[in-house]
């Protein structure tokens, strides 16, 4: 059950005024894998957007130093935040790694920052997308998620064939017992205002709150359920939608693509995974490679004693691997 929340509740800090240099684009990072990868590319994408604000990223301990050098000289914030364990339960994550990003929390506690958008480092900016600091405070900006993936098998909706994306095609049955669940954003992108209040608030509010399949997804839907604002897909495009809900689509006008689909992430793509092999996925696929290999949009810094070390940044690049999880215990299953 979601808590009360009034919009009132969500503590816009007095600091929190819209000064261009407090606001900052932050992503997450956990472990010795190859999500780097994502990073260094959202890094560059951004870039090439002509962002005018930062990338941070909010990263575990267990990131290696040779990592954390590789997104400095892309002219990355570095950030290390602590681990946020939820509460011990038994439940199934739709993916084991999800536990992980209940760390996200912490980007709550970034005051220095008055406004950030977060990204997920399986995400690619194609557009700028700055004129989103200008969305109105005390809300929870996101991108409505859809329901049809085998992901959400464990799901009243997905059982009964109801998404969200398209709500008249298999209507809320009036005989079940619980209302339509309410509109739920995918948490891979959004826009919000660091307050160490809020922060507070979630952290006593996930100490009573048992997981659930999508970790923190799941949390911050239910947390910000009142004060959730849809934001159009565009700016978070989840992959599945272009096989789901082809006629919600309009890919020119996609800013944001987010290759969250089973196989999609474009540093392990291999094709062979079901619906990879579209064109439509491949195209973007080969964009999201065209500006992670553009050398042109490396960070140019201005004192070249902060590109030390650069010169090996293609060779770890290129070994490292799937990330191993160090810092949890496997989820049980339920
Ligand atoms: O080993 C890992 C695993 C994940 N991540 C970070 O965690 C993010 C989320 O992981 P995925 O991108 O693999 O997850 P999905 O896109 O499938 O996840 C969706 O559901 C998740 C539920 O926990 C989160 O809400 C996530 O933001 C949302 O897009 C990654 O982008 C990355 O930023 C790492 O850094 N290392
Ligand atoms: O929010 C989720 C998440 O991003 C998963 O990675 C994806 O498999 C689902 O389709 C989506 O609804």
């Amino acid at each position: 059950m979601a808590p009360e929340i009034p919009v009132n509740s969500i503590y816009v800090s007095e600091k929190a005024q819209q000064a261009p240099s407090r606001r900052a684009y932050v992503t997450f990072l956990a472990g010795n894998g190859d999500y780097v990868k994502g990073v260094v590319g959202l890094a560059k994408g951004l870039r090439k957007v002509k962002s005018a604000y930062p990338l941070v990223v909010a990263m575990l301990p267990d990131v290696p130093e040779e990592h954390r050098e590789i997104l400095r000289s892309q002219g990355c914030v570095v950030r290390e935040i602590e681990p946020v364990h939820p509460p011990d339960n038994q439940v199934e994550f739709a993916m084991a790694y999800y536990v992980l990003n209940y760390s996200k929390l912490r980007i709550w506690n970034f005051e220095e920052y008055s406004k950030m958008i977060y990204l997920d480092a399986d995400i690619q900016v194609f557009d700028n997308i700055d004129h989103l600091f200008e969305l109105p405070d005390g809300y929870f900006h996101a991108v409505m998620d859809c329901f049809c993936e085998k992901t959400w098998s464990h799901s009243l909706q997905y059982s009964i064939g109801y998404c969200q994306q398209c709500p008249e095609k298999v209507t809320w049955p009036e005989d079940m017992e619980s209302p339509p669940p309410p509109l739920y954003f995918n948490a891979g992108m959004f826009v919000f205002e660091p307050s160490p209040l809020t922060y507070e608030s979630l952290l006593q509010t996930l100490e009573i709150t048992p997981p659930s399949p999508f970790a923190e997804q799941d949390f911050l839907n239910m947390f910000f359920e009142k004060v959730y604002k849809p934001i159009p897909l565009v700016y978070n495009l989840v992959l599945a939608m272009l096989w789901r809900h082809p006629e919600n689509v309009e890919l020119e006008k996609v800013k944001v693509v987010h290759y969250c689909a089973a196989g999609s992430k474009p540093w392990r793509y291999t094709g062979e995974e079901t619906n990879m092999d579209r064109e439509d996925i491949k195209m973007l696929v080969d964009k999201w490679w065209d500006v992670y290999n553009d050398e042109t949009l490396d960070f140019k810094s201005k004192n070249p004693a902060d590109v030390e070390g650069t010169v090996t940044k293609s060779s770890i690049l290129a070994s490292v691997h799937e990330p191993e999880i160090t810092y949890f215990p496997a989820p049980s299953a339920a």
